[in-house]
């Protein structure tokens, strides 16, 4: 592997490196002795959240430049983080989430192509299934997603396969469940504005520092009515990041992979969970279903741990919810 300038240690491009999973896994890089250098426009991510490699802020649809920052560091592989990520907004503007996840997708290869760079870890999506008829998933199922953000990810993993297939690039696609919790060390956690996502609400809900907690759907057919989802800790997706990279110095083409815990957690579930941590009950309000969620997703990890080496080591959804307390705690009192 050729050096970053100026270090000893692989240097590895990280796209949208500056946001939620994308800062776990440069810390989880750092510790497996790789230079990360984020690559990030700042649109939903935070300058504080980079702290173990440098930051160059530009955009993923500006291929040029990233030809130059792959160059500069003389980068041995890219993670691919940058999106637009939520499901609700992907409907009301869907140029937007094409451009950036599809036309980025592209900038991307472009720039890997130039620069001769092949080894690709693409942040993909249970989204991409839709709403399967069978649980748990696994990777074989058919990719049928139900919103915009689902086909746009799809659209991204479908130009990569085809590069793939034509012998220029080598990706693994990691298909991420819910992402949950945060670093143990409390040094980085989940911070979007504005918040969509059901474990930050509820604790901000807990805690009296948000509105209470809609409950969106109370009548699915699962054992307590509400949607069941597989959450899996976001330093185990850091892992399994590191195990994609070693995939990739052996294998080449593309390779899918889901990444949870295979337990399916009900939103009641996680409210517990949050009220018994917090020492407080989440406030709640029971409310109709959002347009759009699948009544239950959960994933067979099996092929992940078969063929990429990787299982959740952290399955129960107490500790996640702690971890993520934890970290809201100290990233309130430090402000
Ligand atoms: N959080 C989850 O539960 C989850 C689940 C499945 C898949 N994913 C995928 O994982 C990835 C990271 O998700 P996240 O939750 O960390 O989101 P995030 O919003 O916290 O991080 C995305 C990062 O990409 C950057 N970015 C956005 N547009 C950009 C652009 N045009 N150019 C450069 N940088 C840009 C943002 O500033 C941010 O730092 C995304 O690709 C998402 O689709 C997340
Ligand atoms: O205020 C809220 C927020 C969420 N929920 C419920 O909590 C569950 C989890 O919702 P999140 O919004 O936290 O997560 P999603 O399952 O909707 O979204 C996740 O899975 C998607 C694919 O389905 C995308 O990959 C997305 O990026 C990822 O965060 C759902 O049943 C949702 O209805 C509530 O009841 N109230």
């Amino acid at each position: 592997m050729s050096a970053a300038e100026g270090t000893s240690k692989p240097a590895v491009l990280v796209t949208g490196g500056a946001g939620y999973v994308g800062s776990h896994v440069c810390k989880a890089l750092d510790r497996a002795g790789f230079l990360p250098v984020v690559y990030d426009n700042l649109a939903t991510g935070h300058r504080w959240a980079v702290k173990w490699g440098p930051l160059e802020e530009g955009d993923v649809r500006d291929s040029g430049r990233l030809e130059t920052v792959l160059r500069r560091y003389r980068a041995t592989a890219v993670l691919h983080f940058a999106a637009l990520s939520l499901v609700g907004a992907s409907a009301k503007q869907p140029l937007d989430y094409y451009d950036v996840n599809v036309n980025g997708a592209l900038s991307l290869a472009f720039a890997m192509q130039a620069s001769g760079l092949r080894r690709l870890v693409f942040s993909s999506t249970c989204a991409v299934y839709g709403m399967p008829a069978t649980m748990p998933i696994s990777e074989d199922a058919p990719t049928l997603p139900v919103n915009v953000y689902g086909r746009t990810k799809l659209a991204a993993e479908n130009l990569f396969s085809d590069l793939a297939r034509a012998g220029t690039l080598d990706v693994v696609m990691l298909r991420y469940f819910n992402a949950a919790g945060a670093d143990r060390d409390g040094e980085i956690g989940e911070a979007h504005d504005p918040e969509s996502h059901l474990i930050p609400l509820a604790i901000q809900a807990a805690l009296g520092e948000g509105k209470p907690l809609s409950l969106f759907g109370t009548d699915y057919p699962t054992p307590d009515g509400t949607c069941l989802r597989d959450y899996i800790h976001v330093e185990d997706l850091a892992d399994a990041h590191l195990k994609a990279l070693q995939l990739l110095e052996t294998t080449s083409g593309a390779h899918a992979f889901n990444l949870g815990t295979g337990i399916g957690v009900s939103v009641r579930d996680v409210l517990a969970a949050v009220g018994k941590l917090a020492g407080k009950p989440v406030p709640v309000i029971e409310s109709p279903r959002r347009e759009g969620d699948p009544p239950q997703l959960y994933a067979s990890p099996a092929k992940a741990e078969r063929a990429l080496g990787w299982k959740a080591a952290e399955t129960h959804i107490e500790s996640m919810v702690g971890s993520a307390i934890n970290w809201h705690r100290k990233a309130r009192s430090a402000a």
